[in-house]
């Protein structure tokens, strides 16, 4: 069996007299970037801070790289950085001050890493200026470099491309990408844009009412969720019949959209349109991240 980097094992949290998450069971492989998805108030933050000890859980246990976050809360934020909504900036520091002081905190050695990270984040016009007055963008990316001062070992990143506009949501989500390349940080980020998320994680836990109800990759959440595959062919056939080759379609301009009942009829069915006609795309549509989402809700609702 693969050791688990995080472990977390049927988990508890009530606020007052709501229960926020419950008999949560959750794992993490080192080196993993993992997307938390699932609606508003299905616990994700509440989640984010108990992995980092921020607050205590109820009940339940939980590992991360060997480490309990209630006894070695210390230890596992030397290990890891986190972004989150209120990103713990001081705005009356600049840009720099603020990371200065962090890295001080941090015990970081290396001197060039804040000019690096200003840089590396399009900050470094505006290290001077107090953090009260920068963008929420800005602040965003000041989170980041904070969260990535002293190389963690592992990021929780709670929404951190919120504010972002499409330049910074494209920096950061590729240099997240290239960060976990180089070095295999575990990642948990949370977010609602799942388009984006998509392009960074390898796998997803999915949490609803405040317990994570299903986890994999997309190709193995496609696999249990989704039975048919729509299918869209670009191509001149035009076929006349209800049925083409026994399987339904509809017409979408120059497109045919087809059902079919599994990826390896794909090819069947290529081969059979290029027999008389041009096939110029073929594009799955219902397999992405969003599709299986809504599947995942829906099957949770069946319940
Ligand atoms: N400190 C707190 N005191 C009382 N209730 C809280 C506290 N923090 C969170 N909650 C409640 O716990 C529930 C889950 O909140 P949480 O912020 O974890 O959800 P979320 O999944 O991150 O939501 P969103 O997608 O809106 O960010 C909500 O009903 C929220 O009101």
């Amino acid at each position: 069996m693969v050791s688990k980097y995080i472990h977390v094992n049927e988990l508890y949290k009530s606020f007052d007299q709501q229960v926020v998450l419950q008999n949560v069971n959750f794992q993490v492989k080192k080196g993993e970037i993992i997307g938390l998805i699932g609606p508003n108030g299905a616990g994700k933050t509440t989640f984010i801070r108990i992995l980092n000890g921020v607050i205590k859980a109820d009940r339940g246990s939980i590992v991360i790289a060997g480490l309990d976050p209630v006894k070695d809360g210390d230890d596992i934020r030397k290990k890891s950085g986190i972004v989150t909504e209120s990103a713990g900036l001081y705005h009356q520091m600049s840009g720099e001050e603020n990371l200065r002081f962090f890295s001080d905190l941090y015990g970081v050695q290396n001197k060039n890493r804040i000019i690096e990270l200003l840089m590396l984040f399009d900050l470094i016009d505006h290290k001077d200026k107090q953090v009260g007055k920068y963008s929420t963008g800005m602040k965003k990316r000041l989170a980041l470099a904070k969260a990535l001062l002293h190389k963690p070992d592992i990021l929780f990143l709670d929404e951190p491309t919120n504010g972002l506009d499409p330049d910074g949501i494209k920096l950061v989500l590729s240099y997240l990408k290239k960060y976990n390349e180089e070095t295999g940080t575990t990642m948990i980020i949370c977010s609602h844009v799942l388009h984006q998320l998509e392009t960074v994680c390898q796998s997803f836990a999915f949490i609803d009412h405040g317990t994570i109800v299903e986890q994999g990759t997309v190709p193995e959440l496609a696999q249990k969720y989704i039975d048919v595959l729509k299918v869209e062919v670009e191509t001149t056939l035009k076929p006349i019949t209800p049925k083409y080759q026994g399987y339904n379609y509809t017409v979408d301009g120059n497109k045919l959209i087809f059902e079919l009942p599994s990826k390896q009829e794909i090819s069947k069915l290529l081969n059979e349109i290029l027999k008389t006609d041009e096939v110029f795309s073929v594009t799955t549509l219902n397999t992405d991240l969003e599709s299986i989402y809504f599947k995942v809700r829906e099957n949770g609702h069946d319940k």
